[in-house]
């Protein structure tokens, strides 16, 4: 039989071949055409530009027209067909493309494709059927793992499962054109996934009991993870058609959960934030990066470590350099541990061998070695002396076109750039830690810092594998400047009355992986000190005669001082908010020691107790961070909202089913929040975090717009820079 038999349908809709309205009629439309045409007596479906499809368009789930459309029918349309259909998959086939895949007689896949089930991450589950072919597929644990995960495999994973029936390295579509004229005449039955039964499992109750405790506890409240865990466990108990069903069930409660709309808008932030611009004009589109062949790395603390982690993952060769041997060779042990572990993780245990080569990973005590290197990324301890001090140098040694970047959570760029002959150069790359796990990176421009050096450090981020955010250059950036009055407000309340863990259990209900005190007692509460003694606030430096509880006519709570000075630094001393089994511990238990200091201390101070319930736990918590947000984006330190969201879901571990901060304040109502700001200001005069920021009065003022248009209420001359 000819290669003319085969009817070939190509999905097309750059750049990713999402199925839109369009492409669901136009493959509708040629199944129905190779169907009815005698001379086709097989199908191949493929994408166009090497890419199946990236499953159906996301932003079609938000839009009106969406009623009445689905992919399921066409699905079964390719299933019931009675000439082969072969799915040729090159690049990625996920969701509703995987979907699609599934309802194909044969799948090719090329060695390099991935794929997936991807719903979960956007708040929704494989609702084309997915639910239950998969299943019937490769069986109930791996589909689960993947419909609940929504990771994307590897084509050698999926040929394993058997989820493709074969993987090529050539030309997957012609590939899969020859496969399927050799299956043309062949039964057709067998091929068909939905006439199939779920494999058994001996013990499938106990199974599915323990799976779903498996799913809750990761899902910290969001709604999709168990709702994907149930329509797989219809595929178990009821026939085909009575599953799909029951996920068409289940969707339809997701896509109108509110957790949909916000996983949606955080997947376009992240995008959103790519494209990255500054008041003075520069942006993504003009600036070009600048290769990065070698790097290094100052200073072998835990950030440093992580740092250079991240840069031998991503295979940027890296010169580790710290003052003076004894801590070199602290610092190389610890990396060389870092590595171990995440080669472990890493698919081919032989990647270890990479990172052991002396030419790719140098540790050294010389400057002189930073001659050739292309970025430099400075991570001493926080303290604007010794930066500068370091900055100087490296401008003298380091090749004149070479990135001078700053890990600095919050000091100056510009006073680090002005030690330098090479402003233009110097950049903050603020890491969160551990450097080599988490995603955020906030990249900070100064006044001088050339477009050339942020796009490089945008780069940078992608090499890394991490979310590069541009933002402006102000005391603790976004992120720890919209983290302060959290803070601060959860140290007032515990004053008020409340007690530690009742202030994190609100918020870890709210969905955070980590409440406040928790978080601060792994931070380590000297970080804090350390900044606040710098500031003034505290320590010897302190004016006489201060009031414990003021500090520039503003509310000041020193219970952190306090801990600090009884030596109760957090995790790594066994105490902080709470008590731990020993120093190094991470099980924290409610103190009753705390308990007793806090009584003592509201005695002292004569502060009345009072019970503070969840509501205001909450509100005052986040309302002040987001209320910090508004100044933020008045001020023109990032150039929208879905930056301060994709800072705080990617470093802060803020639910993204919430959406970040600013689409929270959104769905809540910008008069709400204003009105409750307002309220918890009169009740609190001295606290400045809590006066209601002139641009959110602004935004409430004009209506409470949509957050796509926040940006264009704030008129030119409001930017800072
Ligand atoms: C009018 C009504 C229309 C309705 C249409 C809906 C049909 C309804 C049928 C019901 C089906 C139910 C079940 C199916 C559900 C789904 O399939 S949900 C979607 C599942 N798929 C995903 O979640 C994949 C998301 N995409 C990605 O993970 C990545 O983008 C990628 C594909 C791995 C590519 O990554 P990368 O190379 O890094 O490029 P990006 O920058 O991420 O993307 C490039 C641009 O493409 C846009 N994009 C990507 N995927 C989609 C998508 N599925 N829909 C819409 N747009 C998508 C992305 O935003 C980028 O755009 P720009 O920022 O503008 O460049």
């Amino acid at each position: 039989m000819g290669a003319a038999a085969v009817a070939v349908i190509r999905l097309r809709n750059p750049p990713v071949n999402a199925l839109s309205l369009t492409a669901l009629q136009a493959l509708e439309d040629g199944l129905k055409r190779a169907d009815a045409d005698p001379s086709v007596k097989a199908v191949m479906i493929c994408g166009e530009n090497g890419k199946f499809s990236a499953g159906a368009d996301i932003r079609g789930f938000s839009s009106p027209k969406r009623h009445g459309i689905a992919l399921g029918p066409i699905i079964s349309l390719i299933e019931k067909s009675e000439k082969p259909v072969v799915a040729a998959i090159e690049g990625i086939a996920l969701g509703g493309g995987l979907e699609v895949a599934l309802g194909c007689h044969y799948r090719i896949a090329h060695v390099k494709a991935r794929m997936g089930l991807p719903e979960v991450t956007i708040g929704l589950l494989p609702g084309a059927q997915g639910t239950q072919r998969l299943p019937r597929l490769i069986g109930v644990p791996a589909a689960l793992d993947i419909i609940t995960t929504g990771r994307h495999i590897p084509a050698t994973e999926a040929l394993k499962l058997g989820l493709v029936d074969e993987v090529v390295e050539e030309n997957t579509v012609e590939a899969a054109i020859r496969l399927a004229n050799k299956v043309i005449g062949q039964p057709l039955g067998p091929r068909r996934l939905s006439l199939k039964p779920v494999p058994k499992l001996p013990n499938m109750e106990a199974f599915l009991r323990e799976a779903l405790v498996k799913v809750k506890k990761q899902a910290h409240g969001c709604l999709a993870p168990e709702l994907c865990f149930q329509a797989v466990k219809a595929a178990t108990e009821q026939t085909f058609a009575d599953g799909v069903r029951k996920e068409q069930e289940l969707f339809n409660i997701l896509l109108t959960s509110g957790q949909a709309q916000a996983l949606q808008y955080a997947f376009f932030a992240e995008r959103a934030v790519q494209k990255w611009t500054t008041p003075s004009g520069a942006s993504w589109k003009s600036a070009s990066p600048q290769p990065i062949h070698k790097a290094a790395v100052i200073g072998l603390g835990t950030m440093g470590r992580g740092i250079v982690t991240s840069l031998v993952k991503a295979n940027i060769p890296v010169v580790a350099l710290e003052q003076n041997l004894e801590y070199l060779n602290m610092g190389r042990k610890a990396v060389m541990l870092l590595l171990e572990r995440e080669a472990m993780k890493m698919e081919q245990g032989a990647q270890t061998l990479r990172f052991h080569n002396p030419a790719r990973l140098q540790f050294t005590v010389d400057f002189d070695v930073l001659q050739d290197v292309d970025l430099v990324i400075e991570a001493v301890f926080e303290n604007m002396a010794l930066k500068k001090e370091i900055f100087q140098k490296i401008s003298r040694i380091c090749k004149p076109g070479a990135f001078l970047c700053t890990n600095t959570s919050a000091l100056n760029i510009d006073e680090i750039a002005s030690a330098t002959r090479c402003p233009q150069q110097v950049i903050g790359t603020h890491f969160f830690s551990p450097a080599h796990v988490m995603r955020l990176l906030e990249i900070i421009y100064g006044l001088h810092t050339s477009a050339t050096a942020i796009a490089t450090a945008m780069q940078l981020a992608k090499a890394l594998k991490k979310v590069g955010v541009v933002v402006g250059n102000c005391f603790g950036f976004v992120g720890n400047r919209m983290m302060f009055p959290y803070v601060q407000q959860a140290v007032f309340l515990l004053e008020e009355g409340s007690r530690p863990e009742a202030i994190d259990q609100v918020l870890e209900d709210f969905g955070f992986k980590i409440g406040p005190f928790r978080m601060s007692d792994l931070a380590g509460l000297d970080v804090g000190w350390r900044s606040r003694k710098g500031q003034g606030l505290t320590g010897a430096s302190l004016p006489p005669g201060t009031p414990a509880r003021q500090r520039h006519g503003h509310r000041y709570s020193p219970l952190p001082d306090l801990l600090c000075e009884n030596g109760r630094f957090g995790q790594k001393t066994g105490k902080g908010w709470y008590q731990y089994e020993k120093a190094g511990g991470r099980t924290a238990k409610p103190d009753p020691w705390l308990h007793n200091f806090l009584a003592q201390y509201r005695d002292t101070h004569h502060i009345k107790t009072r019970f503070i319930d969840q509501e205001e736990i909450l509100e005052r918590c986040l309302f002040p961070l987001m209320n910090e947000g508004f100044d933020i984006l008045a001020e023109g330190i990032a150039s929208g909202p879905e930056h301060l969201d994709v800072i705080y879901i990617n470093g802060y571990g803020w639910p993204k089913h919430r959406g970040g901060p600013m689409f929270h304040a959104s769905t809540i109502g910008l008069p709400r929040v204003l009105a409750k700001l307002q309220k918890y200001s009169e009740a609190h005069p001295d606290v400045p975090g809590l006066r209601p920021s002139a641009f959110l009065k602004k935004l409430v003022a004009m209506g409470n717009p949509p957050l796509k248009d926040w940006m264009s209420y704030l008129s030119r001359q409001s930017n800072k820079l």
